[in-house]
């Protein structure tokens, strides 16, 4: 295994107790090899991002973890045989079918009771912004629209594991931050995330453990090694709606951070170099992030 990958702990040989634990795992396609001894480890609550080029291993990555396709060798070790498991492929075919009957079809397929099924199709629905009882079939949706239809499928169920596939594109600057909201919350519920990103995405990555793919191997990324040369001139401005005390707790933790207030409101310029540590304490003080934005420049 890679020296940089024992170095973390959310890839190594993992515990017993891990949601799912990959062991030396490899896959080729006939005689090329795409991926060689993956070693990793997810536990509850865990997020992990895959960066790496195009066609370097992700998708299959994520396959394999979903268990869709075999590993040509290793060891997958899941923390249950009914391990649930919400899968987002990079794209969903377009379908002679409502997003309504498309859901309801994947919901039974995994079981869920009507009632409850019924609920949480109404529920992602108005989450991601999408008439939930519309006629139209799948074949006429955007590339937008349809995107939210495969992240409804892969959330159904409140999985466990969930793993995602690329799960912004196509998607516009709301859509995208509704779905980093319901990510969020998925977490803290303690669902463990694996989403390929090729993006930046500073609020998720501050909660989460990034890789690289490279040559088939799994590469432990720093946080904000790009910024560190240049932190100066970069910081992150974040609104959003935490409480006084919790404010107060993080103004003492972090004095670097400008701070403006209105009862539960904040705005916090936060330089660059704070904004992992930051973003990990907002999101245990249970803060709502209602917009980030990078500012260059602006010190
Ligand atoms: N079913 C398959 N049969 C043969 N080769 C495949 C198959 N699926 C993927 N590959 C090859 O495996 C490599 C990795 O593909 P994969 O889709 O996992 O990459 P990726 O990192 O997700 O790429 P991208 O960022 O472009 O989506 C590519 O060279 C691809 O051509």
């Amino acid at each position: 295994m890679n020296e940089r990958i024992k170095k973390k702990g959310a890839v190594d040989s993992g515990t017993a107790s891990s949601l799912i634990r990959l062991e030396q795992v490899g896959k080729s396609y006939g005689s090329r090899k795409v991926l060689s001894e993956i070693s990793l480890s997810l536990d509850r609550g865990e997020s992990l991002i895959l960066r790496g080029g195009n066609g370097s291993g992700k998708s299959t990555l994520l396959k394999i973890v979903a268990g869709i396709i075999p590993a040509s060798s290793g060891r997958i070790h899941r923390s249950s045989k009914q391990l649930q498991t919400g899968y987002a492929p990079d794209r969903l075919p377009k379908l002679r079918m409502t997003s309504e009957e498309y859901l309801i079809h994947m919901g039974r397929i995994a079981g869920m009771p009507t009632a409850a099924l019924t609920t949480r199709i109404e529920e992602l629905h108005e989450l991601l912004e999408l008439p939930a009882h519309s006629p139209s079939l799948l074949i006429h949706y955007s590339k937008g629209m349809l995107q939210k239809v495969n992240l409804m499928q892969a959330c159904l169920l409140r999985p466990a594991l969930l793993l995602l596939d690329e799960p912004f594109s196509g998607l516009d600057t709301a859509s995208s931050e509704k779905l980093l909201t319901l990510l969020h919350g998925l977490r803290a519920e303690g669902t463990a995330v694996i989403t390929a990103l090729h993006d930046p995405l500073p609020s998720w990555e501050s909660v989460s453990t990034t890789y690289r793919i490279r040559e088939g191997q799994l590469i432990l990324e720093e946080p904000n090694t790009d910024e560190a040369s240049n932190s100066g001139s970069v910081r992150y401005e974040l609104d959003g709606l935490l409480t006084e005390k919790a404010r107060e707790r993080l103004a003492v933790a972090f004095p670097r951070v400008d701070w403006t207030a209105a009862g539960n409101a904040v705005r916090c310029g936060i330089p660059s170099e704070d904004c992992h540590a930051f973003m990990r304490d907002f999101w245990q003080a249970e803060g709502i992030v209602l917009s980030l934005n990078r500012k260059e420049g602006e010190v």
